[in-house]
């Protein structure tokens, strides 16, 4: 089986819909986040606030290129680095989890462990216009979440993929 890849900003839903996904296809699954604070042993806001988000980025980089699950989600980052759509365009599909701003804020409203959402609306507002078109670009699947639930999103993904293999 092909990688999938989830990708799309913070609180499109790919962490909790890559466990979902991986507990219906009885596949391995890993959020490159949680790998992140594993092998790094320090959590995304400190790793922000002591090390800054270069070194966030690089450390992204190295555990994409690490990791081989069969369902893999992403940090909204994740396309800010050229390298980074290469080695998923490389390995596997690459789902899009498009959500609108306005759900978006609704989701993360009490967030308050995302260092760059943790920022005044304008610069909220800024980085998700900036990469809307990248996660459009570069997917292989777009999947639209608002108004939806995760089990409705994860038979959304699997109708998708059986079509492709088709
Ligand atoms: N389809 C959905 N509808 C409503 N809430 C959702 C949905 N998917 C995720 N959420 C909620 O949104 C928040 C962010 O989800 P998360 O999976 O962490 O997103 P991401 O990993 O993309 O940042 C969580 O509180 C989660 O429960
Ligand atoms: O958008 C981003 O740059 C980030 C998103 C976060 O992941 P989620 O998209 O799962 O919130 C996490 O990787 C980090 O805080 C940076
Ligand atoms: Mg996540």
């Amino acid at each position: 089986m092909k990688t999938i890849y989830l990708i799309g900003f913070m609180g499109s839903g790919k962490s909790t819909i890559g466990g979902k996904l991986g507990e219906v296809l009885i596949e391995n699954y890993l959020d490159t986040d949680r790998e992140i604070e594993k092998v790094y042993k320090q959590n995304i806001p400190e790793i922000f606030s002591e090390k800054g988000e270069e070194t966030f980025r690089q450390y992204e980089t190295a555990i994409l290129k690490k990791v081989n699950q069969p369902i893999i989600s992403t940090g909204g980052g994740i396309v800010e680095r050229k390298e980074n759509i290469h080695i998923m365009k490389q390995n596997g599909t690459i789902i899009y989890l498009a959500t609108s701003f306005k759900e978006i804020f609704k989701r993360l409203e009490k967030d308050v462990n995302r260092p760059l959402w943790n920022k005044d609306i304008a610069d909220r507002k800024a980085l998700y216009n900036k990469r809307v078109h990248l996660y459009e670009k570069h997917a292989d699947e777009i999947i639209v979440t608002d108004g939806k639930s995760p089990e409705m999103i994860v038979n959304e993904i699997l109708m998708r993929l059986r079509n492709k293999n088709k």
